[in-house]
């Protein structure tokens, strides 16, 4: 008896597991692809699980099965796109390619990264003026200030020790970009470049921003693990409830300090901007239709500022150590970025201004093949709203589909320069006029990246002013070999450069 019903029960279990795998787990649609595993798509075959980076993977499908392809993240399956003319078509038809419901939303789900619809237009109506090139030059001082810090700082090691390996620099464009958006974003200094005359308050702080992002970390490597597991692992985690208890309680305190404030002063930077925006009455709000909701409650902007926390220094400060790899690697670069300077009577103490930044067009050419070659984000995704057809391929209401950015980066076709090699000077020649989109670093269409006029500031300014102050020499082949670590984004692996004070 008992054994009829273990065979019994073990039949109903294979009937169910071979029902869910034969409708939710199969190609179809004659689009090619690796025939995905029952839960964990093709997380296992592509080396997900085992560390491989999200943008070799694309480059391997992509070689494997040419423009079109079916992956599978997990559960969820994505069509991948991979020409210049599929993401033309995805971020100009903003109508029927929307947001998909992302892991963001386990983190911040009030957030623009995770909002939709009327509630996201709410949002960005407040959020991306912030960021838009007129407003953020305002932010210049603070940014040299802070690189100068950095500069500072090894100068000082090299006093210590002369010609040592700097082992360091992934941690130390993190310090130098997560003081400068909180200061952009918190008027509130970190102090994180300085690292060790920190007060109590900064170091509290930095560790519960590190525990946030680490775990915003491990939720992108478990990307295709479902949602309401990854909300459970959160919900208990204590060291990251801590954290976000922590954050919340900065958070109030400067929100109640602003609130003061602006009783006297007008609004001007992001802190002061978002808080000016808070509604008057939350409950009445509340009750109003979407459409005729104004400002944002106190919950929407706590998740606005992890948003811009988050978003904001993980990024750039990724765009940074690659920058520093590649100059290391590319001493001819270096060398015409500082005869750059020279031309323009930029010696190390020349104070940088909006003007002279204009005017360095070869630092501009070096940072769009900074976006162009550095694996900084893998990929862009969206939903769609409604069936649609590209090239060829008929998509239903609902399906995912996936632009692997980088993949268009590296695509022979697009590029009269060979893309795998990093040369600035294409913008100026060759390339100058190449597709608009297969240069795609900070996406495309209606949901790309709100701060990218904030990032490429920061990125010029910093560059120039380290430029003026120091050069990068190669580590060795060994210890400054590059390779991908795939986190939030995807930071070089092995990075050590000599760092000397000109
Ligand atoms: C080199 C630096 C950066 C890179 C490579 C980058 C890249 C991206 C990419 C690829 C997206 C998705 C776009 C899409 O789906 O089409 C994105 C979205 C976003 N980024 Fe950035 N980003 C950078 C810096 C920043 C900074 C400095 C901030 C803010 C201070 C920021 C805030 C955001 C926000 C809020 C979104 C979501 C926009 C939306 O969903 O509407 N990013 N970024």
């Amino acid at each position: 008896m008992l054994l009829t019903t273990i065979i019994l029960l073990l039949l109903l279990i294979f009937t169910i597991c071979f029902y869910f795998k034969r409708k939710y787990f199969t190609l179809s649609r004659s689009v090619p692809g690796l025939s995905p595993h029952f839960l964990l798509g093709n997380l296992l075959q592509t080396g997900c699980l085992t560390g491989e980076s999200y943008i070799n993977i694309q480059a391997n499908l992509k070689k494997k099965y040419g423009d079109i392809y079916q992956y599978w993240l997990g559960p969820y399956r994505y069509y991948v796109f991979n020409k210049a003319e599929h993401a033309q078509h995805v971020f100009n038809n903003k109508h029927i390619y929307d947001l998909p419901n992302l892991t963001f939303g386990t983190q911040f789900p009030l957030g623009l990264v995770s909002i939709k619809g009327a509630t996201y237009r709410r949002h960005a109506r407040i959020i991306l003026p912030m960021f838009k090139k007129a407003n953020v030059v305002q932010h210049l001082d603070i940014i040299i200030d802070c690189t100068d810090k950095l500069i500072h700082l090894w100068k000082n090691q090299n006093e210590q020790q002369e010609n040592k390996l700097n082992t360091n620099i992934i941690q130390q464009s993190k310090n130098l970009l997560l003081d400068i958006i909180s200061l952009v974003a918190f008027h509130y200094d970190l102090e994180a470049i300085e690292g060790n005359n920190q007060h109590y308050d900064s170091k509290e702080l930095i560790n519960a921003i590190n525990i946030f992002t680490d775990a915003y970390d491990t939720l992108v490597k478990s990307v295709g693990i479902p949602i309401i597991i990854m909300k459970l692992y959160l919900k208990f985690n204590k060291k990251y409830q801590h954290a976000l208890k922590i954050l919340k309680q900065y958070t109030d305190l400067i929100i109640e300090q602003e609130l003061q404030r602006q009783q006297h002063d007008k609004p001007k930077n992001v802190i002061a901007l978002l808080v000016s925006s808070l509604q008057n009455n939350e409950i009445r709000e509340r009750k109003e239709p979407e459409e005729e909701k104004q400002g944002l409650s106190r919950a929407e902007l706590f998740d606005e500022l992890l948003v811009l926390i988050l978003a904001g220094f993980a990024t750039t400060s990724t765009a940074l150590s690659w920058f520093i790899y590649f100059m290391s690697k590319h001493p001819r670069v270096q060398d015409l970025i500082k005869k750059e300077l020279r031309e323009n009577n930029i010696t190390c103490d020349t104070y940088i201004t909006i003007q002279l930044l204009d005017r360095l067009t070869y630092v501009d050419c070096v940072l769009k093949e900074l976006f162009r070659y550095a694996p900084i984000v893998n990929s862009a995704r969206r939903s769609l709203t409604q069936d649609d057809v590209i090239d060829g391929v008929q998509l239903k209401k609902g399906d995912s589909v996936l632009i692997p950015l980088y993949n268009l980066h590296m695509d022979k076709r697009y590029w009269k320069l060979n893309p795998q090699e990093f040369i600035p000077e294409r913008f100026n020649g060759e390339d100058k006029n190449h597709h608009p989109f297969a240069l795609l670093t900070f996406g495309g269409g209606h949901r790309q990246c709100a701060g990218q006029d904030l990032a490429r500031l920061e990125l010029k300014v910093i560059i120039t002013r380290l430029m003026q102050n120091v050069t990068f020499t190669d580590g060795g082949p060994d210890t400054n070999s590059g390779g991908q670590r795939q986190s939030l984004t995807n930071t070089p692996k092995h990075l050590a450069v000599y760092v000397h004070i000109d």
